[in-house]
């Protein structure tokens, strides 16, 4: 018990320790009557004054629950233990278990020990507790202690009743017990605790024996004996045990000792046993009992370690049964550990330690409620929440808390030297009369929640989930025949819970509305349902929502594998047309199947390839070249517009180093200007096409339709052939030097001057279109001499070197065959000058096959238009024989020329050597013909007489002409 003095009882007298004057006394109660109590006996009616006088012996008895209904205040009892005869009468100890076993050992100092118990027995025989009435009782001192530290007796008022020593286990019952437990039947929870010092009669109180049943068989033969057949009860059973006093522990006495958890309020898996009987009720209680944690001590021989609870639940059996009402309610009876006196018991050791965990788990108690009592005194106090501080506490936490009505039971041993723990207890428990309560809780309200699942009841279904609960109460309820046969564990198996499940299910509604006004777990039940019910149905609408959904999502990829499938088959008909319809179409037209080289770009070679705007970096196939020569020269279009041919003639490969060689490509660039070339100069351009802007000038008609187009041509500005001997050849030469000092013009070009000056009569007769007819002069050669067509061959091959792409592919064998046809031309026969011209051009490049054969083509390409079909006409054999013209007049050309056909017939392909190559070749060229002194090379010994004679005389006019330059 705490050891601060509490405030004195109300109805009790203070005696000051020294008090000057005497006490007063304590003041008179009326005598209560127990005429209605079931055991007394009938009392006669005797005059009221001699039963007043006669004081409170055979009191009229009040009906015991109207009072205490009437009562506000919290009922606080308190029981006088008889006084025992002697010690060794006393109960034995009981060792429950392996906690039992820490009783202690009857030790050594036996003298003392039995010497105390002969003082024990002294002073045993004297009380210090004498009742006054109902609810006051006396308290005085022994003479010892009011002689050396002047205390006084004290009286105690205010209690719901004091049962004394004599009082049997039924009085108690039915002044204490049976109001509670009627209230509990109407459905109101209630709670009993007795508490009081150590082997003050607790155990005895709440247990009793078999001779003298205590409260709770009472009780449950009170609560069992109707036929209840709307409603089970279930008892659990558990302590709170500190072993050793270190941790406290739960110990489920009805399941084996089995060691519970708690979570806040609520203990986990506790055990309920249901029972119909109070016989089996009774036999549950002994056993659990015989589970106790008990040990000997001085004061008791038989003392309670642990804090025993005892719940009683009432369960109702049908939903339906409405004149049944259920009971939600508890009904808790609790058996707290003595307090004991260290220097009383002598504990040590074990006992000590749990002695200390008793007083402790009591001063808690006392604490929570000491706080309410002042909490409603004062409601600006807070209520301190001492109930943390153990389980016990924690466990009554609505109780303590002024939630529920508490009843409070005190023993008190009457013996002298049990003065101290009785004062210590009246002292301390007598303020707790003082706790009001507000009657919050009546018969058949609905516990809120938590308060709810405090009961161990809840606790036992907890782990399981509300719905488990409502499972259980309603098979609580159907089965009855179960009921029937007693108590028995409830074992729910899965059928049956699946079965609760199915009538639960089909049953909603009608439980709902049958079900609507009833409190506490089925209520928890509907709302389950409901809850359940509801999430059941947005299940249902999101599954058909995804299934919605994934029917969206198919029919999405359906259209997507068909918007695939068209797309696929859409590229594939765009490759057919790019590849194959465009081209063989293309090539069927221009009849070039078959000479396509393999390095055609097919996305230049379009339509566009026509115009002067295409891509610079777009290639353009010699094939191509060659068939828009033929085109050219089939269509008049080409002719209208000349000036688109400078457009499709992109020169860019007129990029000379050497100046010494650089002559003859400076007047090629003039040449390419002389086109008013607007592509860009990087745009490559094949030999041919070249070749067919030449031959285009041969169609001198449709040059001739656009006069105007004469002047970009830088020729014009040349060709002013008035003169036609050489030494006008060279003003000529230098006239076109400056004019036009940055622009060169192409040895062709300057071929074709001289040309034009051959052909005068044509010139004289339209000199405005002189320069138009100018590249016409290299296909028809008049006068000039011999060595003049050789230079001309010479400048124009360079010409048409420097503008072709130095990685631009021709195929020799095309050539090759164009240089057949072309001599089968009547026109290219008809001008031996320029077979001659090949001849020697031909073998003046010995050195360099590759750039040898290109020049001779070209120059039969000059000499002659290019043949319409029979050109581009792949059934020609690449394996052409070599032309006439090398077999009768250059041996060692024919042969070179027809090693290189027949090479080219095995690689049909060959690489056009790069203009500057070129140059540099026919710089050495020149060089070698400077010196007049071929070196040992492969080609100088090849070199025929005649054509070191034309050599001499093209060093000669290169000479000239670079002089005329300087100058
Ligand atoms: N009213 C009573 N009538 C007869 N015997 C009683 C009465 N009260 C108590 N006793 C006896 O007193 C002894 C101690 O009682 P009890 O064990 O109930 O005390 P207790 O308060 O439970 O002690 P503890 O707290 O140590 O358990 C028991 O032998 C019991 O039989």
């Amino acid at each position: 018990m705490d050891t601060n003095s509490p405030p004195p009882c109300p109805n009790t007298v203070t005696v000051r320790r020294n008090p000057h004057r005497k006490a007063r006394a304590t003041p008179a109660t009326a005598p209560i009557k127990y005429s209605s109590y079931p055991d007394l006996p009938e009392i006669s009616v005797f005059p009221r004054k001699e039963i007043l006088s006669a004081g409170p012996e055979n009191p009229p008895l009040e009906p015991p629950s109207k009072h205490i209904r009437e009562s506000k205040n919290i009922k606080v009892f308190i029981r006088i233990r008889p006084i025992l005869a002697s010690k060794g009468s006393g109960k034995v100890s009981v060792i429950a278990g392996s906690k039992a076993k820490s009783a202690w050992p009857q030790n050594p100092a036996k003298k003392n020990t039995v010497a105390g118990e002969k003082n024990v027995e002294r002073k045993s025989s004297r009380v210090c507790v004498n009742v006054n009435d109902s609810q006051t009782v006396t308290l005085s001192p022994p003479i010892d202690l009011q002689d050396s530290k002047r205390i006084k007796s004290e009286t105690y008022g205010g209690f719901s009743h004091v049962f004394s020593s004599d009082s049997s286990q039924v009085e108690v019952y039915e002044r204490m017990v049976k109001p509670i437990v009627e209230d509990f039947l109407d459905g109101t929870s209630g709670m009993l605790a007795a508490l009081g010092p150590s082997g003050s009669g607790k155990t005895h109180t709440v247990f009793g024996c078999v001779r003298e049943p205590g409260m709770v068989p009472l009780a449950l033969r009170r609560i069992l004996e109707e036929n209840q057949s709307s409603r089970s009860f279930y008892i659990t059973m558990f302590e709170i045990y500190s072993e050793r006093g270190k941790v406290e522990k739960l110990f489920d006495l009805l399941q084996d000792g089995a060691e519970l958890s708690m979570q806040q309020s609520n203990v986990k898996c506790l055990k309920e046993v249901l029972v119909s009987d109070a016989g089996h009720a009774e036999s549950l209680l002994a056993k659990a009992m015989l589970k106790r944690a008990t040990a000997v001590t001085k004061t008791n021989s038989q003392s309670s370690r642990s804090q025993c609870i005892i719940n009683i639940h009432a369960i109702p059996k049908k939903c339906e049964g409405v004149s049944a009402q259920p009971n939600p309610a508890v009904l808790t009876i609790i058996d707290l550990a003595g307090a004991e006196r260290v220097k009383k018991t002598r504990n040590q050791g074990t006992r000590l330690l749990e002695s200390n965990f008793i007083n402790n788990t009591l001063v808690v108690f006392g604490m929570c409620l000491r706080s309410l009592l002042e909490h409603q005194k004062n409601p600006k106090k807070p209520l301190q929440k001492h109930f943390q501080n153990s389980m016990l506490t924690r466990y009554l936490r609505d109780y303590l808390e002024g939630k529920k009505r508490m009843t409070l039971l005190l023993t008190a041993k009457p013996g002298e030297e049990d003065y101290l723990d009785t004062s210590h207890l009246l002292r301390q428990a007598s303020p707790y009369m003082k706790i009001k309560y507000d009657d919050a809780e009546p018969s058949n309200v609905v516990p809120n929640k938590r308060q709810y699942q405090s009961s161990s009841t809840m606790e036992h279904v907890k782990p399981s989930s509300m719905l488990g609960n409502a499972k259980r109460i309603r098979l609580v309820c159907c089965e009855d025949s179960n009921e029937e046969k007693g108590a028995e564990e409830r074992h729910i198996s899965e059928e049956e819970a699946s079965k609760v499940r199915e009538s639960d299910a089909n049953n909603c509604i009608p439980l709902k509305s049958e079900c609507r006004s009833r409190p506490g777990s089925e209520r928890n039940h509907i709302i389950m349902q409901n809850f359940a019910k509801a999430m059941l149905s947005v299940l249902k609408q999101y599954n058909a929502k995804l299934k919605v959904a994934e029917l969206e999502i198919q029919k999405q990829k359906q259209n997507y594998l068909e918007l695939q499938k068209d797309f696929n088959e859409f590229k594939a008909c765009c490759t057919c047309w790019k590849l194959g319809n465009v081209d063989n179409d293309f090539q069927s037209q221009l009849g070039l199947d078959g000479l396509r080289p393999s390095n055609v770009d097919e996305q230049a070679f379009d339509a566009q390839a026509f115009d002067a705007q295409a891509s610079p970096e777009k290639g353009i196939s010699v094939s191509q070249c060659c068939s828009i020569l033929d085109q050219s020269n089939e269509e008049p279009r080409f002719g209208t517009f000349p000036e688109n041919s400078s457009r499709e003639v992109s020169v860019s490969s007129s990029k000379s180093e050497d100046l010494n060689a650089l002559d003859l490509e400076i007047e090629s660039h003039k040449f390419t200007q002389a086109f008013d070339v607007q592509v860009s100069p990087e745009k490559d351009i094949s030999v041919s096409q070249c070749c067919s802007i030449l031959d285009q000038s041969d169609e001198e008609p449709r040059l001739g339709t656009s006069p105007e187009n004469s002047s970009r041509e830088v020729l014009a500005s040349a060709s002013k052939p008035e003169d036609l001997n050489a030494s006008e050849v060279e003003i000529e030469s230098h006239k076109l030097n400056q004019v036009s000092p940055v622009k060169d013009i192409s040895v062709s070009q300057c071929c074709s001057i001289l040309d034009q000056s051959d052909k005068e009569p044509r010139l004289g007769t339209s000199p405005e279109n002189s320069s138009r007819e100018v590249s016409v002069s290299s296909s028809k050669p008049e006068d000039l001499n011999a060595l003049e067509a050789e230079i001309e061959s010479h400048k124009l091959t360079e010409a048409f070197d420097a503008q072709a792409s130095p990685d631009k592919d021709i195929s020799a064998s095309h050539y090759c065959n164009i240089l057949d046809l072309s001599d089968k031309e009547p026109r290219l026969d008809t001008s031996p000058e320029n077979s001659f011209r090949e001849v020697s051009a031909s073998s003046s490049k010995l050195e360099h096959p590759n750039a040898l054969e290109v020049e001779t083509e070209i120059e039969l390409l000059v000499s002659s238009p290019f043949p319409k079909y029979e050109a581009s006409d792949p059934s020609l054999p690449k394996d052409a024989a070599p032309p006439k013209e090398c077999d009768l007049r250059d041996e060692p050309k024919r042969d070179h020329t027809m090693a290189t056909t027949s090479s080219n017939a095995e690689r049909p392909k060959r690489r056009i050597m790069p203009s500057s190559m070129l140059l540099r070749d026919l710089s050495n060229l020149d060089r070698a013909d400077e010196t007049e002194k071929p070196k040992g090379s492969r080609g100088s010994k090849k070199l025929a007489a005649g054509d070191l004679k034309r050599t001499n005389g093209s060093v000669n006019l290169i000479r000239l002409l670079k002089s005329n330059r300087h100058t």
